[in-house]
């Protein structure tokens, strides 16, 4: 692991007593944002979270750590700890000098959080890295509710975002010093795991990753040339097509693009697909690709090793179309069949069936109706929402009249457009 540029960031270490004070009364205090941290084995979320950790950024942010162990942060603050008898004590919670703190997962990261929120006051976000292996979904599910069901931990936090950290480089080490490593595509590397990354169920952990974001940081963007980032970018788009994407270096990133995202928010959506360059020395810009592909395409579906996405333009809807969705999303989700099926009245012939059963692992929507309304669709599998947009009108959004809803899962192809189609009838 490459931490040397860190050592010289050793964190400076503040004992907290082993029993945590008692928490504060919750009354009056605002739900803590939380952001998920997943990404490739290796792809470099612990560098990301390294900087996190040490860097005068002005935020407070409890990072919640896997491998504790392992990491080079850990690793500085072992070091750190030698010195310190009671450093047993202080292992779990640790507070830097830059108003961090640093948290480890021992237990389930569920009873990590709950320790956590036992010191709340001392934080004003938290986000929680997922083994590089782990299926952000779930997590996201947990923390994404409804305020109806809002109880226990989720009335204490709100999901801001699903962050994936993918590596563009991916193999790249193995092939360093290989007599075959100009013969290969660095790039290809990358883009291979993801088109070989399917596990069993037909959805691999890396695709599932992917799908599951709503910002991803394309890391380790110094060892790839501009033309094959440009090639993955492209496939990352094609996978979660409402998903930012942001070019990085060590993870170096401005934390305002991956904190206080509000992702799951009833604000504008798929808006952000503009690629994003973070580079290492602090230049930022924004600025769309003339691709050959365009990601904004009306009606596209992709699919790629079991994993579908489906983009589809949503006309203005009447009362009755709206119900309709409505109807078609929850019989999606929750029923994982299409509510207009062969079985259906509708004078329409049938659509052709799917071989796989559809599921809906994310999906995400922006659609307004002829009272001039505008909603926002939100789902992180099973659960989903359909709230008014906040904060801004129809006019400024600026798209009224060309709505889109993007689902993406398994098995969502022709048939579940065509089935959708009958709903926009
Ligand atoms: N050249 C280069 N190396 C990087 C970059 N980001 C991370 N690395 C290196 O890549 C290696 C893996 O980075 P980590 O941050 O440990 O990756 P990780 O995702 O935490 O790894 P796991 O916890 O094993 O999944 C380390 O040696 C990093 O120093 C980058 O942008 N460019």
């Amino acid at each position: 692991m490459q931490d040397d540029i860190f050592d010289e960031d050793v964190p400076v270490l503040i004992q907290h007593p082993v029993q945590p004070s008692p928490p504060p009364s919750q009354e009056g205090l605002h739900r803590v944002p939380l952001t998920i941290i997943s990404g490739f084995l290796g792809a470099g979320k612990s560098t990301l979270l390294k900087r996190i950790l040490t860097e005068n950024h002005g935020y407070r942010i409890a990072v919640i750590m896997n491998e504790f162990g392992d990491t080079a942060v850990t690793r500085t603050i072992n070091v750190s700890s030698e010195s310190d008898p009671k450093a047993e004590t202080t292992e779990e919670f640790l507070e830097l000098s830059n108003g961090c703190l640093c948290c480890s997962i021992k237990d389930s990261g569920v009873a990590a959080i709950e320790k956590l929120m036992q010191r709340r006051g001392a934080f004003d976000y938290i986000l929680l890295e997922t083994t590089g292996l782990a299926d952000p979904g779930p997590i996201a599910s947990m923390f994404w509710q409804n305020e109806d069901f809002s109880r226990g931990l989720q009335a204490q936090i709100t999901l801001d975002g699903v962050i994936c950290v993918v590596d563009a480089v991916f193999g790249q080490k193995v092939c360093l010093g290989s007599p075959t490593t100009h013969v290969f595509s660095s790039t290809h590397i990358g883009r291979q795991q993801m088109e070989e990354d399917h596990a069993a169920d037909g959805i691999g952990e890396s695709l599932r990753q992917i799908a599951a974001a709503d910002v991803i940081l394309l890391n380790k963007t110094d060892l790839v040339s501009p033309s094959e980032l440009d090639a993955t970018e492209e496939l990352l788009h094609k996978i979660n097509p409402a998903v930012t994407v942001h070019r990085t270096v060590r993870g170096n990133i401005d934390l305002k693009h991956i904190i206080n995202i509000a992702a799951y928010a009833s604000g504008p959506l798929l808006q952000k697909n503009a690629h994003h360059h973070d580079h290492d020395h602090d230049h930022d810009h924004d600025h769309d690709h003339d691709h050959d592909h365009d990601h904004h395409v009306h009606g596209t579906h992709y699919e790629m090793r079991g994993i579908t996405s489906l983009q589809v333009d949503c006309p203005v809807l009447t009362s009755d179309q709206y119900a309709k969705l409505d109807e078609w999303i929850r019989t999606l989700l929750w029923e994982n069949r299409l509510a207009w099926s062969p079985t259906s009245t509708t004078s329409t012939p049938p659509p052709i069936s799917e071989p796989v059963a559809p599921e809906v692992l994310r999906c995400k929507g922006m659609f307004s109706t002829d009272d001039g309304r505008l909603y926002i669709l939100q789902g992180v599998r099973n659960m989903y929402e359909i709230a008014p947009a906040e904060g801004n009108g129809a006019d400024e959004v600026g798209v009224a009249d060309e709505g889109k809803l993007v689902f993406i899962g398994k098995g969502l192809g022709d048939a579940v457009r065509a089935s959708l189609d009958e709903v926009f009838r």
